[in-house]
Protein backbone atom coordinates (compact mmCIF):
# COMPACT_ATOMS: atom_id res chain seq x y z
CA UNK A 1 0.00 0.00 0.00
CA UNK A 2 1.50 3.45 -1.13
CA UNK A 3 -0.44 6.40 0.45
CA UNK A 4 2.12 9.00 -0.36
CA UNK A 5 2.31 10.71 -3.42
CA UNK A 6 6.24 9.41 -4.48
CA UNK A 7 6.37 8.28 -7.88
CA UNK A 8 6.27 4.43 -7.34
CA UNK A 9 8.94 1.81 -7.60
CA UNK A 10 7.34 -0.18 -10.71
CA UNK A 11 6.47 2.84 -12.98
CA UNK A 12 10.31 2.83 -12.32
CA UNK A 13 11.09 -0.28 -13.05
CA UNK A 14 8.77 -0.18 -16.19
CA UNK A 15 10.62 2.35 -17.36
CA UNK A 16 14.16 0.43 -16.76
CA UNK A 17 12.85 -2.38 -18.05
CA UNK A 18 12.30 -0.53 -21.53
CA UNK A 19 15.41 1.05 -21.49
CA UNK A 20 17.53 -2.00 -20.70
CA UNK A 21 15.65 -3.43 -23.83
CA UNK A 22 14.89 -7.24 -24.74
CA UNK A 23 16.97 -10.35 -23.40
CA UNK A 24 19.13 -11.49 -25.72
CA UNK A 25 22.36 -13.57 -26.47
CA UNK A 26 23.64 -14.99 -23.15
CA UNK A 27 20.93 -13.43 -20.93
CA UNK A 28 18.01 -15.88 -21.79
CA UNK A 29 15.10 -14.20 -19.57
CA UNK A 30 15.86 -10.37 -18.07
CA UNK A 31 13.89 -8.04 -16.19
CA UNK A 32 10.09 -8.79 -16.00
CA UNK A 33 11.04 -12.37 -14.21
CA UNK A 34 11.38 -13.19 -10.55
CA UNK A 35 14.62 -13.87 -11.48
CA UNK A 36 17.12 -13.63 -14.84
CA UNK A 37 18.19 -17.08 -16.55
CA UNK A 38 21.43 -16.81 -18.35
CA UNK A 39 22.79 -19.83 -20.49
CA UNK A 40 26.67 -20.26 -20.75
CA UNK A 41 28.40 -21.76 -23.58
CA UNK A 42 29.25 -25.30 -23.45
CA UNK A 43 32.37 -25.57 -21.97
CA UNK A 44 32.41 -22.49 -19.42
CA UNK A 45 32.88 -21.56 -15.75
CA UNK A 46 30.62 -18.95 -14.69
CA UNK A 47 32.67 -15.70 -12.84
CA UNK A 48 30.69 -13.38 -10.57
CA UNK A 49 31.20 -10.27 -8.92
CA UNK A 50 29.85 -7.43 -7.24
CA UNK A 51 30.48 -4.25 -6.51
CA UNK A 52 29.23 -1.24 -4.04
CA UNK A 53 29.14 2.57 -5.37
CA UNK A 54 27.84 4.20 -2.18
CA UNK A 55 27.01 8.23 -2.25
CA UNK A 56 30.13 10.57 -0.64
CA UNK A 57 32.26 7.53 -0.86
CA UNK A 58 32.63 6.26 -4.29
CA UNK A 59 30.63 9.32 -5.77
CA UNK A 60 29.51 12.68 -5.13
CA UNK A 61 26.27 14.03 -6.54
CA UNK A 62 28.71 17.57 -6.13
CA UNK A 63 31.59 16.16 -7.90
CA UNK A 64 30.69 13.79 -10.19
CA UNK A 65 27.95 14.04 -13.44
CA UNK A 66 25.31 11.10 -12.93
CA UNK A 67 26.47 9.59 -16.47
CA UNK A 68 29.88 9.23 -14.83
CA UNK A 69 28.76 7.81 -11.50
CA UNK A 70 26.71 5.48 -13.25
CA UNK A 71 29.17 4.52 -16.09
CA UNK A 72 31.82 4.01 -12.47
CA UNK A 73 29.07 1.52 -11.66
CA UNK A 74 29.61 -0.71 -13.67
CA UNK A 75 33.03 0.01 -15.00
CA UNK A 76 33.58 -1.08 -11.02
CA UNK A 77 32.52 -4.81 -11.73
CA UNK A 78 33.70 -5.21 -15.87
CA UNK A 79 37.29 -4.52 -14.55
CA UNK A 80 37.03 -7.57 -12.27
CA UNK A 81 35.78 -9.77 -14.75
CA UNK A 82 38.66 -8.39 -16.83
CA UNK A 83 41.11 -8.89 -14.59
CA UNK A 84 39.20 -12.73 -14.61
CA UNK A 85 39.28 -13.04 -18.52
CA UNK A 86 35.97 -13.60 -18.55
CA UNK A 87 33.24 -12.09 -20.80
CA UNK A 88 30.46 -10.12 -19.64
CA UNK A 89 26.87 -12.12 -19.76
CA UNK A 90 24.51 -10.34 -17.77
CA UNK A 91 24.39 -7.39 -15.32
CA UNK A 92 22.27 -6.80 -11.96
CA UNK A 93 21.78 -3.29 -10.98
CA UNK A 94 20.29 -2.84 -7.04
CA UNK A 95 19.63 0.77 -6.14
CA UNK A 96 18.43 2.01 -3.25
CA UNK A 97 17.11 5.90 -3.20
CA UNK A 98 16.29 8.36 -0.78
CA UNK A 99 12.36 9.16 -0.49
CA UNK A 100 11.13 11.58 -2.83
CA UNK A 101 14.03 11.05 -5.21
CA UNK A 102 11.81 10.41 -8.14
CA UNK A 103 9.73 13.73 -7.22
CA UNK A 104 11.88 16.60 -8.16
CA UNK A 105 13.06 17.26 -11.89
CA UNK A 106 16.94 17.32 -10.52
CA UNK A 107 16.49 13.91 -8.43
CA UNK A 108 14.64 12.36 -11.73
CA UNK A 109 16.85 13.71 -14.08
CA UNK A 110 19.91 12.28 -11.84
CA UNK A 111 18.84 8.72 -11.95
CA UNK A 112 17.85 9.02 -15.56
CA UNK A 113 21.67 10.17 -16.34
CA UNK A 114 23.18 7.36 -13.92
CA UNK A 115 21.23 4.80 -16.16
CA UNK A 116 22.15 6.04 -19.25
CA UNK A 117 25.82 5.71 -17.84
CA UNK A 118 25.59 2.19 -17.45
CA UNK A 119 23.64 1.16 -20.15
CA UNK A 120 25.93 2.99 -22.56
CA UNK A 121 28.72 1.01 -21.05
CA UNK A 122 26.90 -2.02 -21.27
CA UNK A 123 26.19 -1.61 -24.53
CA UNK A 124 29.80 -0.91 -25.44
CA UNK A 125 30.67 -3.70 -23.48
CA UNK A 126 28.31 -6.15 -25.35
CA UNK A 127 26.26 -6.98 -22.10
CA UNK A 128 22.47 -6.66 -21.31
CA UNK A 129 21.21 -5.41 -17.31
CA UNK A 130 19.35 -8.06 -16.67
CA UNK A 131 17.39 -7.20 -14.00
CA UNK A 132 18.31 -5.30 -9.98
CA UNK A 133 16.20 -4.24 -7.57
CA UNK A 134 14.80 -0.75 -5.93
CA UNK A 135 14.35 0.01 -2.71
CA UNK A 136 13.86 3.53 -0.53
CA UNK A 137 17.37 4.30 0.94
CA UNK A 138 16.75 4.33 4.26
CA UNK A 139 19.15 7.74 4.68
CA UNK A 140 19.74 10.86 1.90
CA UNK A 141 22.21 9.16 0.26
CA UNK A 142 22.02 6.99 -2.95
CA UNK A 143 23.20 3.24 -2.84
CA UNK A 144 23.91 1.39 -6.08
CA UNK A 145 25.56 -2.35 -6.17
CA UNK A 146 26.01 -3.84 -9.51
CA UNK A 147 26.56 -7.58 -10.03
CA UNK A 148 28.39 -8.64 -12.99
CA UNK A 149 28.07 -12.34 -14.30
CA UNK A 150 30.58 -13.33 -16.79
CA UNK A 151 31.90 -16.64 -18.58
CA UNK A 152 35.19 -18.17 -19.10
CA UNK A 153 36.64 -21.50 -20.66
CA UNK A 154 36.46 -24.00 -18.11
CA UNK A 155 39.64 -23.91 -15.79
CA UNK A 156 41.00 -20.76 -18.06
CA UNK A 157 40.21 -18.43 -15.57
CA UNK A 158 42.99 -16.08 -14.06
CA UNK A 159 43.34 -15.95 -10.59
CA UNK A 160 45.53 -13.80 -8.61
CA UNK A 161 46.83 -16.77 -6.52
CA UNK A 162 49.04 -18.03 -9.78
CA UNK A 163 52.13 -16.28 -9.74
CA UNK A 164 55.49 -17.96 -10.16
CA UNK A 165 59.05 -17.04 -8.97
CA UNK A 166 60.80 -15.14 -11.91
CA UNK A 167 57.43 -14.23 -13.48
CA UNK A 168 57.51 -10.41 -15.16
CA UNK A 169 54.89 -8.04 -13.36
CA UNK A 170 53.64 -6.21 -15.92
CA UNK A 171 50.68 -3.07 -16.10
CA UNK A 172 48.28 -2.16 -18.83
CA UNK A 173 47.89 1.51 -19.72
CA UNK A 174 49.50 4.15 -17.41
CA UNK A 175 48.42 4.68 -13.19
CA UNK A 176 47.67 7.31 -11.26
CA UNK A 177 45.76 9.78 -13.88
CA UNK A 178 42.29 8.34 -12.27
CA UNK A 179 43.73 9.72 -8.90
CA UNK A 180 44.82 13.22 -10.79
CA UNK A 181 41.53 13.80 -12.51
CA UNK A 182 39.95 12.97 -8.59
CA UNK A 183 41.74 16.17 -7.22
CA UNK A 184 41.09 18.45 -10.06
CA UNK A 185 37.36 17.01 -9.52
CA UNK A 186 37.61 17.97 -5.63
CA UNK A 187 39.12 21.17 -6.51
CA UNK A 188 36.73 23.01 -8.67
CA UNK A 189 33.55 20.83 -8.93
CA UNK A 190 31.72 22.74 -10.96
CA UNK A 191 33.89 22.70 -13.42
CA UNK A 192 32.80 19.06 -14.77
CA UNK A 193 29.14 19.45 -13.86
CA UNK A 194 28.79 22.90 -15.74
CA UNK A 195 30.94 21.51 -18.63
CA UNK A 196 28.59 18.56 -19.67
CA UNK A 197 31.25 16.14 -19.91
CA UNK A 198 30.22 14.52 -23.27
CA UNK A 199 33.16 12.98 -24.15
CA UNK A 200 34.07 9.56 -22.24
CA UNK A 201 37.82 9.92 -24.01
CA UNK A 202 40.52 11.60 -21.64
CA UNK A 203 38.35 11.41 -18.27
CA UNK A 204 40.59 8.38 -16.22
CA UNK A 205 38.33 9.16 -13.24
CA UNK A 206 35.18 9.70 -14.52
CA UNK A 207 35.09 7.46 -17.63
CA UNK A 208 37.59 4.34 -16.71
CA UNK A 209 37.97 2.44 -19.58
CA UNK A 210 37.92 -1.68 -18.20
CA UNK A 211 40.21 -4.09 -20.02
CA UNK A 212 37.71 -6.71 -21.15
CA UNK A 213 39.79 -7.29 -24.25
CA UNK A 214 43.02 -7.50 -22.92
CA UNK A 215 41.97 -10.20 -19.86
CA UNK A 216 40.06 -12.29 -22.71
CA UNK A 217 43.57 -11.90 -25.00
CA UNK A 218 45.53 -12.96 -21.67
CA UNK A 219 43.34 -16.04 -21.24
CA UNK A 220 44.07 -16.71 -24.81
CA UNK A 221 47.33 -16.34 -25.31
CA UNK A 222 49.04 -19.20 -27.76
CA UNK A 223 52.84 -19.40 -28.64
CA UNK A 224 55.51 -18.98 -26.27
CA UNK A 225 53.76 -16.32 -23.71
CA UNK A 226 52.71 -17.40 -20.35
CA UNK A 227 50.19 -16.00 -17.97
CA UNK A 228 50.10 -17.29 -14.58
CA UNK A 229 48.21 -14.56 -12.21
CA UNK A 230 46.10 -11.69 -13.02
CA UNK A 231 44.18 -8.53 -10.58
CA UNK A 232 42.60 -5.54 -12.13
CA UNK A 233 43.87 -2.25 -9.78
CA UNK A 234 41.05 -0.80 -8.42
CA UNK A 235 42.92 0.05 -4.50
CA UNK A 236 46.35 1.23 -6.06
CA UNK A 237 49.50 -0.61 -7.65
CA UNK A 238 50.64 -0.63 -3.68
CA UNK A 239 47.73 -2.27 -2.34
CA UNK A 240 46.93 -4.13 -5.38
CA UNK A 241 49.93 -6.19 -5.70
CA UNK A 242 50.53 -7.15 -2.07
CA UNK A 243 47.31 -8.88 -2.33
CA UNK A 244 48.31 -10.74 -5.07
CA UNK A 245 51.65 -11.67 -3.67
CA UNK A 246 49.66 -12.66 -0.86
CA UNK A 247 47.11 -15.25 -2.75
CA UNK A 248 50.04 -16.15 -4.35
CA UNK A 249 52.72 -17.11 -1.89
CA UNK A 250 55.27 -14.79 -3.49
CA UNK A 251 57.04 -11.58 -2.95
CA UNK A 252 57.77 -8.92 -5.57
CA UNK A 253 60.27 -5.81 -6.61
CA UNK A 254 59.10 -3.20 -8.74
CA UNK A 255 61.38 -0.71 -10.69
CA UNK A 256 59.97 3.47 -9.97
CA UNK A 257 61.36 4.23 -13.19
CA UNK A 258 59.60 1.47 -15.52
CA UNK A 259 56.25 2.77 -14.18
CA UNK A 260 53.94 4.35 -16.87
CA UNK A 261 53.38 7.26 -14.82
CA UNK A 262 49.55 9.23 -15.74
CA UNK A 263 50.77 11.52 -13.00
CA UNK A 264 53.18 11.39 -9.92
CA UNK A 265 54.77 8.42 -8.97
CA UNK A 266 52.49 8.76 -5.76
CA UNK A 267 49.62 8.90 -7.48
CA UNK A 268 50.71 6.24 -9.43
CA UNK A 269 51.61 3.62 -6.31
CA UNK A 270 49.20 4.86 -3.92
CA UNK A 271 45.91 6.77 -5.98
CA UNK A 272 43.57 3.60 -7.39
CA UNK A 273 41.28 3.61 -9.65
CA UNK A 274 42.55 3.33 -12.26
CA UNK A 275 40.79 0.05 -13.52
CA UNK A 276 44.36 -1.37 -15.41
CA UNK A 277 45.09 -4.74 -15.30
CA UNK A 278 48.21 -6.17 -13.24
CA UNK A 279 49.51 -9.66 -14.42
CA UNK A 280 52.82 -11.86 -14.08
CA UNK A 281 54.16 -13.85 -16.39
CA UNK A 282 56.88 -14.52 -19.27
CA UNK A 283 57.84 -13.48 -22.82
CA UNK A 284 54.50 -10.64 -23.10
CA UNK A 285 54.45 -8.43 -25.65
CA UNK A 286 54.21 -4.77 -25.45
CA UNK A 287 51.32 -4.52 -26.54
CA UNK A 288 48.24 -6.65 -26.09
CA UNK A 289 44.41 -5.70 -27.60
CA UNK A 290 45.92 -2.98 -28.91
CA UNK A 291 46.82 -1.46 -25.31
CA UNK A 292 50.29 -1.04 -24.33
CA UNK A 293 51.83 -3.13 -21.54
CA UNK A 294 54.76 -2.58 -19.50
CA UNK A 295 56.88 -4.24 -17.73
CA UNK A 296 57.33 -3.12 -14.01
CA UNK A 297 59.22 -5.14 -11.86
CA UNK A 298 59.47 -9.43 -10.96
CA UNK A 299 58.04 -12.09 -9.00
CA UNK A 300 60.32 -13.07 -6.25
CA UNK A 301 60.17 -15.62 -3.55
CA UNK A 302 58.74 -14.92 -0.25
CA UNK A 303 61.30 -15.13 2.70
CA UNK A 304 60.63 -14.71 6.05
CA UNK A 305 60.76 -11.22 8.05
CA UNK A 306 60.93 -9.78 4.45
CA UNK A 307 58.41 -7.30 2.86
CA UNK A 308 56.34 -8.47 0.50
CA UNK A 309 56.79 -5.79 -2.10
CA UNK A 310 60.19 -3.72 -2.61
CA UNK A 311 60.05 -0.79 -4.89
CA UNK A 312 63.63 0.43 -6.69
CA UNK A 313 63.27 4.00 -6.18
CA UNK A 314 64.50 6.13 -9.16
CA UNK A 315 67.90 6.86 -6.89
CA UNK A 316 68.83 3.26 -7.13
CA UNK A 317 67.89 2.75 -3.47
CA UNK A 318 65.47 0.04 -2.47
CA UNK A 319 63.00 0.29 0.34
CA UNK A 320 59.81 -1.74 1.56
CA UNK A 321 56.53 -0.59 -0.39
CA UNK A 322 53.72 -0.63 1.89
CA UNK A 323 50.23 -1.05 0.82
CA UNK A 324 49.20 2.92 1.09
CA UNK A 325 45.81 2.67 -1.52
CA UNK A 326 42.11 2.30 -0.57
CA UNK A 327 41.22 0.83 2.28
CA UNK A 328 37.68 1.25 3.49
CA UNK A 329 37.30 2.02 7.30
CA UNK A 330 35.11 0.15 9.00
N1 LIG B 1 31.14 -8.98 2.56
C1 LIG B 1 31.76 -9.95 1.90
N2 LIG B 1 31.29 -11.21 1.95
C2 LIG B 1 31.91 -12.21 1.28
N3 LIG B 1 32.99 -12.04 0.53
C3 LIG B 1 33.50 -10.80 0.43
C4 LIG B 1 32.91 -9.69 1.11
N4 LIG B 1 33.65 -8.60 0.82
C5 LIG B 1 34.63 -9.01 -0.01
N5 LIG B 1 34.56 -10.33 -0.26
C6 LIG B 1 35.45 -11.16 -1.10
O1 LIG B 1 36.80 -10.89 -0.79
C7 LIG B 1 37.65 -11.00 -1.94
C8 LIG B 1 38.48 -9.75 -2.12
O2 LIG B 1 37.59 -8.66 -2.29
P1 LIG B 1 38.06 -7.24 -2.72
O3 LIG B 1 36.91 -6.30 -2.46
O4 LIG B 1 39.38 -6.94 -2.14
O5 LIG B 1 38.26 -7.43 -4.27
P2 LIG B 1 37.80 -6.51 -5.44
O6 LIG B 1 36.29 -6.55 -5.58
O7 LIG B 1 38.58 -6.85 -6.62
O8 LIG B 1 38.27 -5.09 -4.91
P3 LIG B 1 37.52 -3.71 -5.04
O9 LIG B 1 36.42 -3.71 -4.00
O10 LIG B 1 38.58 -2.73 -4.74
O11 LIG B 1 36.98 -3.66 -6.43
C9 LIG B 1 36.72 -11.29 -3.10
O12 LIG B 1 36.71 -12.69 -3.29
C10 LIG B 1 35.35 -10.84 -2.58
O13 LIG B 1 34.29 -11.55 -3.19
C1 LIG C 1 33.68 11.02 -3.41
C2 LIG C 1 34.89 10.17 -3.62
N1 LIG C 1 35.86 10.19 -2.70
C3 LIG C 1 36.95 9.39 -2.85
C4 LIG C 1 37.06 8.56 -3.93
C5 LIG C 1 38.28 7.65 -4.08
N2 LIG C 1 37.98 6.26 -3.86
C6 LIG C 1 36.82 5.81 -3.41
S1 LIG C 1 36.77 4.14 -3.32
C7 LIG C 1 38.35 3.99 -3.89
C8 LIG C 1 39.03 2.65 -4.09
C9 LIG C 1 38.20 1.62 -4.82
O1 LIG C 1 37.01 1.34 -4.09
P1 LIG C 1 36.57 -0.14 -3.71
O2 LIG C 1 37.67 -0.73 -2.85
O3 LIG C 1 35.26 -0.01 -2.99
O4 LIG C 1 36.45 -0.88 -5.01
C10 LIG C 1 38.90 5.25 -4.12
C11 LIG C 1 40.28 5.53 -4.62
C12 LIG C 1 36.01 8.57 -4.87
N3 LIG C 1 36.01 7.79 -5.96
N4 LIG C 1 34.94 9.39 -4.70
MG1 LIG D 1 39.30 -6.45 -8.37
Amino acid sequence: MNKQHHQGERKFIQSVRTRAGRAGGPLRVGIGDDAAVLRPKGKSEIVVTTDFSLENTHFRRDWHPAKAAGHRCLARGLSDLAAMGARPMGVFLSLALPVGTMDKAPGRKWVDNFLEGVLELAKASGVKLGGGDTATAPGKEILADIVLLGSVPRGKALLRSGAKVGDGIYVTGTLGAAAVELEVLSDDPKKFTRAKVTDKDGHPHLFPKPRLNVGRALIRRAGTSKINSAIDLSDGLSTDLAHLCAESGVAAIIDAKLIPLGGTLLHALHGGEDYELLFTGKKVPKQIAGVKVTRIGKIQKAKKNQPPVVIRMPDGSETPLLARGWEHQI
